[in-house]
């Protein structure tokens, strides 16, 4: 089955030229084998394709980005209320503003679990539901194809995990307001969702088309995403042997149009064991990592973010009066040098948002200091 990746994505010398593979799903039925052959070809050598063709209706995409920019649109207290004061964390509305000085531009999101409708806002909860469900649905072919491109004997192996009732799928819109003028240009790029890499089995990323994702390639390089509206972006991973690309988001850079992305992160139920495919270990490919289960994988991943933002939060208190916060630390597990960015000035000392880059294992996180105190406590 999947595991996160460490290793480097194992990609060969023909995947220099700049662009993803286009993957047509109409040869699903003509030309079965060409197409699970350029699937897996496609993650081996990219760690990301893009979907046309998908049989995803468009009505279908287009109810839930307009229900989505009508919600990004109100103001702010109101989108705290219209996802209830019920949901819990992490779920519901969260912002990323960490002004003009930070790392990070402006960025907005509403996290909801794809199988939980407690956690969608009642006013659109029937867009996310006809949404999820089309997405599901697609993720499963794709992960049919997939592993029979990987001569799987059990072809629904990874996408019964996505069709099981109780999988820990979930759907993100992220919401990057246009510029307010090109003054707020003038700092050059900003980035808007850090470098990281989804640890979910599979994610179907579609956005309108306004630019702002970008990949990295094995040299480091980054590559922008030409957005297309039509299309979907998927990136997978399993083993090692397919690397969930590196990725990261630009803020908005432009002055008309916000741009906002939808994203399906198909993921197993929490109590799935987590182990490679039987058929993609062998003496020569041994599996790389101990077994365990999705929901331990979680707080692992949690728990290890928790003690660095807590360390973080530690060396602004001491460093605050510079406001930049210079918290390089070394983990004793890892020994990964994690470095971290600026704050805001603008808000108050128990309530600050902040953002921060861990060199160890690329996630991004922006996390409320309030929440670090308690949890600290
Ligand atoms: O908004 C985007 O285009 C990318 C966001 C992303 O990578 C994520 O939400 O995991
Ligand atoms: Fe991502």
């Amino acid at each position: 089955m999947v595991v996160a990746s460490t290793n480097p994505l194992k990609r060969s010398k023909k995947t220099k030229a700049v662009g993803v593979p286009t993957i047509d799903l109409s040869l699903k039925h003509k030309h079965r084998s060409t197409l699970t052959g350029l699937i897996v070809e496609a993650c081996e050598d990219f760690g990301i394709f893009k979907v046309i063709n998908h049989g995803v209706s468009s009505d279908i995409i287009s109810s839930l980005e307009r229900q989505g920019l009508d919600f990004f649109a109100k103001p702010t207290p109101q989108k705290h209320l219209a996802v209830g004061p019920t949901v819990p964390k992490p779920f519901g509305y969260g912002f990323r503003n960490i002004g003009s000085n930070g790392d990070v531009g402006d960025l907005e999101y509403l996290l909801l679990h794809a199988n939980n409708s407690s956690t969608h806002p009642p006013l659109f909860s029937d867009a996310v539901n006809d949404y999820v469900e089309a997405v599901s649905d697609l993720s499963c072919s794709l992960l049919d194809l997939m592993a029979e491109g990987l001569w799987v004997q059990d072809k629904s192996i990874l996408s019964s995990l996505i069709r099981d009732p109780q999988s820990d799928s979930l759907l993100r819109l992220n919401h990057y307001p246009a510029l307010k003028n090109w003054d707020s240009f003038i700092n050059g790029e900003r980035i808007g969702f850090g470098e990281h890499s989804d640890p979910q089995i599979l994610t179907i990323l579609r956005s309108n088309d306004i630019p702002g994702l970008q990949i990295c390639t094995p040299d480091g390089l980054w590559l922008p995403v030409q957005p297309d509206p039509n299309a979907f972006y998927v990136m997978v991973l399993t083993n090692g042997r397919f690397g969930s690309v590196k990725h990261r988001a630009m803020a908005n850079s432009s002055i008309s149009k916000a741009r906002m992305s939808m994203i399906f992160f198909g993921a197993p139920p929490l109590n799935a064991t987590i182990s490679p495919i039987e058929e993609m270990v062998s003496p020569l490919n041994p599996s790389l990592y101990k077994t365990f289960t999705w929901g331990e994988y979680k707080r692992a991943m949690h728990a290890s973010r928790l003690m660095l933002l807590a360390k973080a939060l530690m060396a602004y208190r001491q460093d605050k009066k510079n406001n930049l916060m210079t918290a390089i630390m070394e983990d004793a597990e890892e020994k990964a040098i994690y470095s971290s960015s600026r704050l805001d000035t603008k808000d108050s000392d128990d309530h600050i948002p902040f953002y921060m880059k861990m060199k160890g294992n690329r996630y991004t996180s922006t996390f409320q200091a309030q929440e670090l105190t308690t949890i600290h406590a």
